[in-house]
């Protein structure tokens, strides 16, 4: 079986005070520890195998436990019935091909390494004979005082990224860490003061597995019948797994022959290859959450119980299918009882209202009744109860999560439709995903059913089978976009510059263009086309002022208001440099009108500043940056003749600010923020984007046309 190392308790007898070691065990192990680690260096062997099999009692299975150093303490711990899984290793400790050949082939061993040469070692013992490594510091820590130098959590990462074995990180952890850890590729967080002195350890413990959880994909696995028409059992399962934001797997306990209409034949695979399907996922992956569905008989809720008290996996949901929408009792009396014994295993319970009956001997009458029942029922398996009131009659279906001395009810008018096949099946998997992506109960229960009452409400549109019809699952990520493969910013640069192709060589081969790059070009229409350009960049200056208003991030907002800066300064030195005596340029001709080219750019960028859309605004913004860095750079290339190079062209100067690198590094910079917030927004969006880019980038070729054609 592989180990679930993501949360990991080191004990230290000083640290854990006056409550001790075991009571903080004990609270450690309620909060959600999965492995616990008895380290005490000042102990003799007989007191630490003493202390192995009191926590052994205390841990009940609910979490490994392994021994620092002392081999010798575990095995004398197990020789006297304690269930002791494992020892971890220091490099300076018994050798792990020894523990491995006395404490075997199933125990849970690990070694510390911190070193390229550390890791080398490891990798060259025979395969299987080390579970994981402990690695770390990954911060300087009091609770170790003569530990190695700190890794850092880059450190780390690099670490990790080169280590086939499962890395858990150890030394100054602390919650805040949790993200950025397992980000860098931690299996799991090893601590020993988070937890020790913590005032309320199961508290801390949860806090530690909440971030944890909400900081991966969760596997969730669904053991449960299959349904070929795919809108109940494990293909539905599926399907709501990953709609919830999980990553689904399935085990089938039964197949069926079904549809839409009903079930024709069940055929129940052995409990042999049941075990088998098993024992193939959790001997590989590790598994944040379980969902329980449809069981045949005693013998696979059995299989099924063993399988978990061997694995203990941290999430149960168990969605008790025993009674059929027409009120048909689906197992015999002795898979019933099983069934109770499987409930006790339970985190959740998702009974339907007959179910619920069944489960505590006696009819349900109406909403209320069924609270009271749901709470009796979870007093006596000790799991919370989502009371679904999907089969009431009436206008309303409430459902409510019942445990813990509290009833937290969610209230809903009842969507008319008549493709409910799957619905238990679809909330329950929904659930267990959401509870393993770290929500609390009451949240996930929440978010399922919005994420259901949605299914149900948009199922019309599959017409899927003559009878009741499935949900639709993914109606909600259909809706918002879902399908489309998301393109990345570098596509979207590409794709844009691509679309404007045409107007680019179309600008390429203006008399205007031309002309300025042999030098050719009439000076009046020089002048005109720099006077144009003075009026553009006042107002373009006031458009990208609205940029960096709209801005998202501070960057953003620095770099629009920076480039509003850069134009003005554009502006003023355009004035400056043409209005002169020697340039023979007066300030009439200079302060001429707009022509109808420049204001009909203006007006399509207003347009979109005044839309107040900040990603349809930088698309309008970008052609001004891309062609005239991209025009300035190919004239100073030569590509339009090597006169557009030489000094003594009369538009040399003008040309050599086309080919200002800090302009350019501007253009590159406005393209990545262009290109990621396309990147992010829908489809639909990104379409307005891209017409705002491709209009604005016409409105340049009119620009440069202008003075030989206007
Ligand atoms: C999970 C984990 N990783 C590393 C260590 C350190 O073990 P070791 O190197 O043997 O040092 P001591 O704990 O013996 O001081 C650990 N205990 N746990
Ligand atoms: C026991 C131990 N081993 C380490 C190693 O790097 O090998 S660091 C460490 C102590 C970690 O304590 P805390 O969580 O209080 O910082
Ligand atoms: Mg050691």
């Amino acid at each position: 079986m592989i180990a679930d190392l993501s949360l990991y308790l080191v004990t230290d007898p000083e640290l854990c005070g006056e409550r001790g070691v075991v009571e903080t065990v004990r609270q450690a192990v309620d909060g959600g520890v999965r492995v616990v680690q008895l380290r005490d260096k000042k102990a003799t062997d007989a007191e630490t195998a003493a202390q192995l099999i009191e926590l052994s009692r205390v841990i009940d299975g609910r979490a490994l436990l392994v021994v620092n150093d002392r081999l010798d303490a575990a095995l004398a711990a197990r020789a006297a019935g304690a269930r002791v899984d494992g020892v971890h290793l220091g490099q300076g400790d018994v050798s792990v091909l020894r523990a491995r050949a006395e404490l075997g082939a199933g125990a849970l061993i690990g070694l510390t390494a911190n070193s390229r040469a550390h890791l080398d070692a490891a990798l060259a013992l025979p395969e299987g004979s080390v579970d994981y490594l402990g690695v770390g510091v990954i911060r300087p820590t009091k609770t170790k005082p003569d530990h190695p130098p700190a890794l850092g959590v880059d450190g780390f990462r690099a670490f990790a990224a080169a280590s086939p074995l499962p890395c858990v990180a150890i030394g100054g952890v602390g919650i805040d860490d949790t993200e950025v850890l397992r980000d860098a590729g931690a299996a799991g967080l090893a601590v020993v003061s988070a937890l020790c002195t913590a005032p309320d350890p199961a508290v801390a413990a949860a806090a530690f597995v909440r971030q944890w959880r909400a900081a991966g994909v969760p596997r969730v696995l669904s053991i449960a019948g299959s349904d070929p028409s795919g809108g109940a059992g494990v293909q539905a399962d599926l399907k709501s797994i990953a709609a919830s934001g999980g990553f689904g797997m399935a085990v089938i306990t039964a197949l069926t022959a079904q549809n839409t209409q009903g079930v024709r034949a069940v055929h129940v695979p052995p409990t042999g290859f049941l075990r088998e399907q098993l024992d193939a996922i959790s001997d590989d992956i590790v598994i944040d959450a379980v969902k329980i569905g449809m069981l045949a008989n005693a013998e696979v809720i059995r299989t099924v119980i063993d399988w978990l008290d061997s694995v203990r996996p941290p999430i149960v949901v168990v969605d008790p299918v025993m009674v059929a929408t027409s009120g048909d009792r689906l197992l015999d009396a002795e898979a019933e009882h099983a069934l109770g014994e499987l409930l006790t295993r339970a985190d959740v319970i998702t009974p339907n209202l007959g179910e619920l009956a069944v489960l505590v001997g006696r009819d349900v009458h109406g909403w209320d009744d069924a609270l009271a029942a749901g709470s009796v029922l979870s007093a006596a398996v000790g799991a919370r109860v989502l009371v679904k009131g999907g089969h009431l009659v009436g206008a309303d279906a409430p459902d409510a999560l019942v445990g813990d001395g509290a009833i937290v009810e969610f209230e809903g008018a009842r969507i008319a439709t008549g493709n409910t096949h799957g619905t238990g099946c679809s909330l329950s998997s929904a659930l267990a995903t959401r509870l393993a992506r770290g929500e609390a109960p009451a949240d996930a229960v929440a978010e399922a059913r919005a994420w259901l009452r949605e299914s149900l409400r948009e199922s019309e549109a599959l017409a899927v089978g003559q009878g009741h019809g499935p949900i639709s699952h993914f109606a909600g990520l259909w809706a918002r976009g879902g399908l489309e493969t998301r393109p990345t910013a570098e596509d979207i640069a590409a794709e844009w510059w691509a679309s404007i192709a045409d107007i680019r060589s179309e600008i390429d081969e203006l008399p205007f263009i031309r002309a300025l790059a042999d030098g050719t070009l009439d000076r009046d229409a020089f002048v005109f086309y720099l006077a144009q350009d003075a009026l553009y960049l006042r107002e373009y200056a006031r458009v990208l002022a609205e940029a960096s208003r709209l801005a998202p991030t501070s960057a953003e907002q620095a770099f629009w208001a920076n480039s509003a800066h850069g134009s003005i300064v554009g502006e003023l030195e355009l004035h400056a440099s043409w209005l002169t005596p020697e340039a023979g340029v007066s300030a009439a001709t200079f302060a001429a009108e707009h022509a109808p080219a420049t204001l009909a750019y203006l007006d399509h960028l207003r347009a979109t500043a005044f839309g107040g859309d900040y990603a349809e605004l930088i698309a309008a913004i970008l052609p001004c940056f891309w062609l005239y860095d991209d025009l300035g750079r190919r004239l100073h290339a030569g590509e339009f003749g090597e006169y557009a190079r030489d000094p003594r062209h009369p538009y040399a100067s003008w040309l050599a600010t086309y080919a200002d690198p800090a302009f350019e590094q501007a253009t590159v910079q406005a393209i990545a923020y262009v290109s990621q917030t396309a990147a992010t927004v829908t489809p639909e969006r990104r379409t307005i984007m891209r017409r705002a880019f491709e209009t604005a980038a016409a409105h340049e070729r009119e620009f440069f046309a202008a003075p030989l054609c206007g």
